[in-house]
């Protein structure tokens, strides 16, 4: 088995970066029995353990490395044509991206409707272990109904959502990366939530209209009672005997969003036990598609704090849909108003609910970690 990893060494700004131009390196491992070498568990790793040796050649632009289990080429010598354009049958050429720490493999799907990777495959590439390491799989497909692109997602579990919003900004720097935009920093991807519209912004961090969110109880879904406007806010839920107060809001995909529990003030969060409780609400009967859980603590009406359980992937650093759910519960319950700065444990997003289209704005960063290469 072998795997090649190309790391960006300064991370490249979006529609100007050129894999083969940047200062990016190859590394070419091989292995009978394992895809990385003895001393690294995962590509990650690599980048960690091989950039102190070669940035010391960095100055060299042809700078060759090589040892018995390893060659290092820079990208000049090793092709002029793009990484992911280098298609070898039995491998799948890949780029880990994450939106604070949320992190994904994006694939180029841009010639078929089907899924290069499968379900089962991409469990096993996102475990941290055994495989890439990642929160889900992402695919860059063809666009329907007159968008531009599609995307889907697998989770890390195998199950496929409706959006991702950290997903959408590591797809929009993606799609810079590979298709020549003639200047434009904006398009149109379709997802199972429907049209969504992102901006690569001049410093990099990628704006995202998210469309409306959904309040409708049927629709989120979940099976809470509703109130007179169809909604579930600030309800309450049974979690094995202990009662918390949900807001549940589809951005696409189901989130349940709780400021704590009966009669409690202010939800401290640092010290919950996601593991714990996460599952519980994954599972709960109360939301027949599952559900992503965020927990909030409110600062003030417009900094918030959240950590989240994601529905098929567990506790993740950042979740972009969910960070847009808490603002648009936390409007509802009357904790803050529309245009907020959301903390998660990867860094903040800044989050605002538009009183004039209805529609919630996600800004925030996403960046590369690897380029990589992996027998599928
Ligand atoms: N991390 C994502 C959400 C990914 C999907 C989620 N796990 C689900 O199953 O709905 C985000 O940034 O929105």
């Amino acid at each position: 088995m072998a795997i090649t990893a190309a790391i960006p060494l300064s991370l490249p700004s979006p529609a100007r970066h050129s894999i083969s131009s940047s200062s990016s390196i190859t590394a070419s491992l091989s292995s009978s029995s394992s895809p990385f070498p003895a001393s690294c568990s995962s590509p990650f790793l690599l980048q960690q353990n091989t950039l102190k040796s070669i940035t010391s050649h960095l100055r060299n632009p042809s700078i060759r490395v090589s040892a018995s289990s390893m060659s290092i080429e820079s990208t000049e010598r090793v092709s002029n044509a793009s990484f992911l354009d280098r298609k070898q049958s039995g491998f799948l050429h890949f780029v880990k991206y994450h939106g604070l720490g949320n992190d994904f493999i994006l694939v180029d799907n841009r010639d078929s409707m089907e899924p290069r990777v499968t379900p089962d495959q991409a469990v096993k590439l996102c475990d941290r272990n055994f495989g890439i390491g990642a929160d889900g799989v992402i695919f860059a497909m063809p666009g329907i109904n007159g968008t531009d692109y599609t995307m889907r997602i697998f989770n890390s579990d195998g199950s496929e959502p409706e959006m991702c919003g950290n997903g959408v900004r590591c797809f929009a720097r993606f799609i810079a990366e590979l298709d020549n935009l003639h200047g434009r920093q904006s398009f149109t991807i379709h997802t199972g939530a429907g049209l969504i519209v992102p901006e690569i912004q001049d410093d990099g961090k990628v704006r995202v209209d998210m469309g409306e969110p959904i309040l409708k109880a049927s629709d989120v879904p979940t099976k809470l009672p509703a109130n007179k406007e169809q909604s579930v806010v600030k309800s309450e839920l049974d979690v094995d005997g202990i009662i918390w107060n949900v807001t549940c809001v589809g951005m696409g995909n189901p989130h349940c969003v709780t400021f704590g529990g009966k009669g409690s003030q202010n939800l401290l969060i640092d010290g919950l036990n996601l593991a714990q409780i996460g599952p519980k609400f994954e599972h709960h009967e109360m939301f027949p598609a599952r559900t992503n859980t965020e927990f909030v603590q409110v600062f003030s009406r417009s900094h918030l704090k959240m950590r989240v359980w994601e529905r098929g992937a567990g506790a993740t650093l950042a979740c972009g849909t969910g960070a847009c759910a808490v603002v648009v519960a936390a409007v509802l319950e009357g904790r803050a108003g529309r245009s907020c700065i959301v903390d998660l444990p990867g860094g903040p997003l800044e989050i605002e609910w538009s009183e004039e289209d209805n529609h919630v704005y996600m800004t925030g960063p996403a960046e590369v970690v690897f380029y990589g290469l992996v027998p599928l």
